[in-house]
């Protein structure tokens, strides 16, 4: 851009030219930024460039010159007494120092730039200023130059010389690190040993190790998407201070963002996959809903419009009143209040409003149903995998969604309408230095915004686990109460959360602090360019270039471009958290559930409950085999029960039956049917199932009785509770059967409880009942009331139990042993105390250690030994004692064949015996 004091200002091709130049500059430094940051590249930038502080220094020396040439022009005007008419040079040597400048900043905050968006720049640079200067030397008289053209030409020349050498030294960089790259690589080669290789490798690990622990930084930040510094910071910043649940869970759901966003390559790709939600928060086949939102938009245009006419209005009005354009001011002060009330919340935006609601909570309603439906339709590995506050708290975060396309629909884009209309209309009215001086506090402005924010960061980060922490002490002093008083620790407790409230206060101070001295700081920048504004305006009208009222349109007009601007400096950051929560929604909803009803799945037709395991095999985690090859057959209204050792394998047997996961190998059929090729639902309407530890809804007892047939009646409900022993029991509660249970049925009493899941599980009439049973010791009235309600329960319907009660595994059909995932033995009680194998050795551990009768509290080394094999001696004496003498003849006869095969086995079963000797004579 040089010769523009020459008098070539007249020509039109090197007018356009003035514009254009910093237009495209921008453009292509905008379009190609975008780019980079869109397909990732700003984030595998991976090597800072040797040359960069050079090229820093360059460009600097660049922005000097666009603004000697400034200065030469404005020194030249006023040596001359004149405002300086070359307008379209000021305002392109302006511009260029905007643009440059706005790359300047972005070069020297980040260490490893991509480097084209400022190559490229330069390089049209170089293509402009050739073509810019050849054209002023064409059109030129052939007087000899002024000392100010003379000036303006060395200014230019410099700093084509400038971009040239900007545009050698990123090549040599770019050529050195290649050279750095191939002789590192070849050193290495040649001078690595394998001893080194086998350091290196120790070490680099460790350095792994250290990076994984400490990689908050590299995936936390809010804004680490867009800046390559910020993610320094704010690894600089954990490994400082610990990290609070709080930041844990967002940290995680950042990373899991940064690497899906990996995974796909580019942010265009990654946002596609956020089209999942597209049906929820477009009313797909819903005409109305989308008629309304059509008028949403022209409501947003319309506003757009009123926001130029008002600023406009209120010109004339003063215009009016000064009688310089001779209108009625009092009607023009009417038409003022009416496009004010327009644009008023009685307006405009009440008609939006009005318009938008229900398209909002369609979006809402859609999105949480659909989310909880999906949830509640998943498998059980992905519920046995997620905390339940996590589920919920994803659930909830459908609505970052709807913030998010609030933001850029109703916020972003009408702002963005405001602001480039302001540009052309200040322009129009003032001239182009109006409409750069708005662009160029706009651009100030929102660069000053962002860097606070990010800057910010992590003050407000401590100042988010300050308060957590201040939360966790005080919570766990309150819940813990009993124990701080009893410890005698209050004055302790009291010291903690006022030292933990101090902390709170003072990082609350700094934050705000802060904020204040950043809002100071836009304002300012703001108030200078308002002043520019103001003085230019001022300028012209006392050249009576412009009215008084269009002084005052300035001003209303600056003042209405304040919240968009602010709104702007704050919208990545709100879009990276509502992106973040988003993501952890997008996650289940991309999760399919593993167990579903293959497609037109017939039901499942039953036929007596003839269930049969055929070489099954399972895992939960395909690393680990839970059950080997197990495979028997139970016979219609037949019970069948499970024993062994804890850890076996006995639940997750009845877990496959009802398919709550599907086998790994083999097959269940029920009634020669293969449970994975008939309808789920069908074949969850046939099982019953009391589990464990039953767990109740925080609701009255008849509902969660009812719970198993919805549309039972009430005497139903009575007969299943009287069934299951537990009616009288209720009707005895201050509430009877409309009693609430409270959570998870914590009002009831272990046995209450599980006679209430059994009477559920009767009110079902399954015609497979599965049940594991308790081990939690109630008082022996009580058992025997829970064995009467069970034994009707399974009355003629095919049982499986895992069996914790000598007298249930006893009384059971057939018994079969599980160790270690594998069926050992099988057979009724009988058949295998005769058989003399595992059975017989759990069994008579059981029966020798702890008859029924006998007072607990005198064999707590016995009571050890039940748990590890969670059984419980139920037997009358009278049976023990039955019980008892068909051992001592097997054992008569084991110790018989022990004698005949040796040592050995007498040696493996010693302490047993010397244990049942010592029974023995106690019985
Ligand atoms: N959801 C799960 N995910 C992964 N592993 C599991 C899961 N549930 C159980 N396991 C593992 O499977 C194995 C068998 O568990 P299972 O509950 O079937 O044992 P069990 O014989 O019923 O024991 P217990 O009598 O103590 O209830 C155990 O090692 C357990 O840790």
């Amino acid at each position: 851009m040089a010769s523009q004091v020459s008098g070539l200002q007249g020509t039109p091709v090197l007018l356009t030219l003035h514009y254009a130049y910093p237009i495209t500059i921008f453009v292509y430094y905008i379009i190609s930024s975008g780019v980079a940051i869109c397909t990732l590249q700003t984030k595998s930038a991976e090597e800072s460039h040797g040359r960069r502080r050079t090229i820093i220094w360059l460009l600097m020396f660049a922005i000097l010159t666009y603004l000697a040439q400034l200065l030469n022009l404005v020194v030249r005007s006023l040596i001359r007494h004149e405002f300086p008419s070359e307008q379209d040079t000021i305002i392109g040597l302006l511009s260029c120092i905007l643009v440059f400048g706005v790359e300047f900043a972005g070069l020297s905050e980040s260490e490893k730039p991509v480097w084209y968006p400022f190559t490229g720049s330069f390089a049209l640079a170089l293509v402009f200023e050739a073509i810019m200067q050849t054209l002023s030397f064409i059109v030129r008289s052939p007087e000899p130059l002024t000392v100010a053209e003379f000036l303006d030409l060395s200014a230019a020349a410099t700093r084509y010389l400038a971009f040239v050498l900007t545009l050698i030294a990123y090549l040599e960089g770019m050529y050195r690190s290649r050279q750095e790259k191939s002789s590192d690589a070849e050193r290495q080669s040649l001078l690595k040993k394998a001893s080194d290789l086998a350091a290196t490798n120790a070490a680099g690990d460790q350095a792994d190790d250290e990076a994984g622990q400490n990689n908050y930084g590299a995936t936390t930040s809010d804004d680490s998407t867009t800046s390559d510094e910020s993610t320094d910071d704010s690894r600089k910043s954990t490994t400082e201070t610990p990290e609070s649940p709080w930041e844990r869970r967002q940290r995680q759901a950042s990373e899991k963002m940064e690497k899906r966003l990996k995974e796909k390559g580019n942010w265009i790709t990654y946002a596609k996959s956020f089209m999942v939600f597209f049906p929820y928060v477009w009313p797909v086949k819903n005409k109305p809903l989308q008629t309304r939102i059509f008028l949403v938009g022209c409501c947003l245009l319309a506003m757009n419009f009123v926001n130029v006419l008002i600023p406009r209005q209120l010109g004339i009005v003063m215009d009016s009143l000064g009688g310089t354009n001779g209108r009625n001011p009092w009607i023009e002060v009417l038409v003022f209040a009416g496009l004010k009330l327009i644009a008023s919340e009685a307006g405009l935006s009440l008609l939006r409003q009005w318009l938008w609601i229900p398209v909002e909570y369609y979006s809402f309603d859609a999105m949480s149903t659909a989310a909880y439906s999906h949830v509640l339709n998943l498998s059980s590995d992905f519920h046995d995998s997620k905390s339940s506050s996590d589920i919920m708290m994803a659930i909830q975060s459908g609505q970052s969604i709807s913030n998010m396309l609030d933001s850029i629909c109703f916020q972003a884009l009408p702002m963005l309408i405001d602001m480039g209309v302001a540009f052309v209309y200040l322009s129009i009215t003032f001239g182009p230095y109006e409409g750069f001086i708005t662009v160029a506090t706009a651009a100030i402005f929102m660069y000053i915004a962002t860097r606070m924010i990010s800057r910010m960061r992590s003050a407000r980060r401590s100042e988010v686990s300050a308060w957590f922490e201040e939360h966790y002490i005080r919570q766990a002093g309150i819940q813990g109460w009993a124990t701080v008083t009893c410890f005698n620790q209050i004055g302790h407790e009291e010291r903690r959360y006022s030292a933990a409230v101090k902390e709170r206060v003072a990082k609350s101070q700094k934050v705000f602090l802060g904020y204040i001295f950043a809002y100071a700081l836009q304002f300012l920048v703001l108030l200078s360019g308002l002043m520019a504004g103001a003085f230019l305006a001022v300028y012209q009208v006392t050249h009576g270039q412009a009215t008084p009222g269009d002084f005052i349109m300035l001003l209303t007009y600056w003042a209405q471009l304040v919240a968009p601007l602010t709104f702007f400096a704050g919208l990545g950051k709100t879009i990276s958290r509502d992106l973040i929560h988003a993501e952890q929604l997008l996650e289940i909803m991309q999760t399919k559930p593993t167990v579903v009803s293959k497609v037109d799945a017939p039901p499942l037709v039953f036929d007596g409950g003839h269930v049969r395991f055929k070489n099954v095999c399972f895992s939960y985690d395909k690393k680990k085999d839970i059950l080997k090859d197990v495979s028997f057959t139970a016979t219609p209204g037949k019970t069948i029960a499970f024993v062994g050792a804890t850890g076996a394998g006995k639940s997750t047997i009845l877990k496959l039956i009802d398919r709550f996961y599907d086998v790994t190998e083999g097959s269940i059929e029920i009634d020669g049917q293969d449970i994975r090729d008939v309808d789920l639902f069908s074949l969850r309407a046939q099982i019953g199932v009391v589990p464990q530890s039953p767990i109740l809804f925080d609701d009255t007892i008849m509902s969660n009785v009812r719970y198993a047939n919805l549309t039972a009646t009430d005497e139903e409900v009575y007969e299943a509770c009287k069934a299951a022993s537990v009616h009288e029991q209720i009707l005895g509660f201050a509430d009877g059967y409309q009693t609430r249970v409270g959570e998870r049925g914590i009002k009831l009493s272990g046995g209450e409880l599980q006679r209430v899941a059994i009477a559920r599980a009767i009110l079902k009439r399954p015609e497979i009942v599965l049940l594991d049973e308790a081990t939690s010791a109630v008082d022996t009235e009580t058992e025997q009331r829970i064995q009467e309600a069970l034994r009707l329960l399974c009355e003629g319907r095919t049982t499986f139990i895992v069996a914790h009660r000598l007298s249930t595994i006893m009384n059971a059909d057939s018994i079969i042993v599980v160790t270690g995932g594998t069926l050992v033995e099988q057979g009724s009680h009988e058949e295998l105390i005769r058989a003399n194998g595992k059975y017989a050795e759990l069994w008579s551990k059981q029966v020798f250690v702890k008859p029924k009768h006998k007072d607990a509290s005198d064999d707590n080394s016995v009571t050890k030994g039940h748990k590890a094999l969670g059984l419980i001696n139920d037997l009358t004496l009278e049976r023990t004692n039955s019980e008892l003498a068909k051992v001592k003849s097997v054992s008569s006869l084991r110790d018989q064949s022990d004698s005949s095969t040796g040592s050995e086995t007498a040696l493996e079963d010693g302490s047993e015996t010397e244990q049942a000797t010592e029974h023995k004579k106690e019985v």
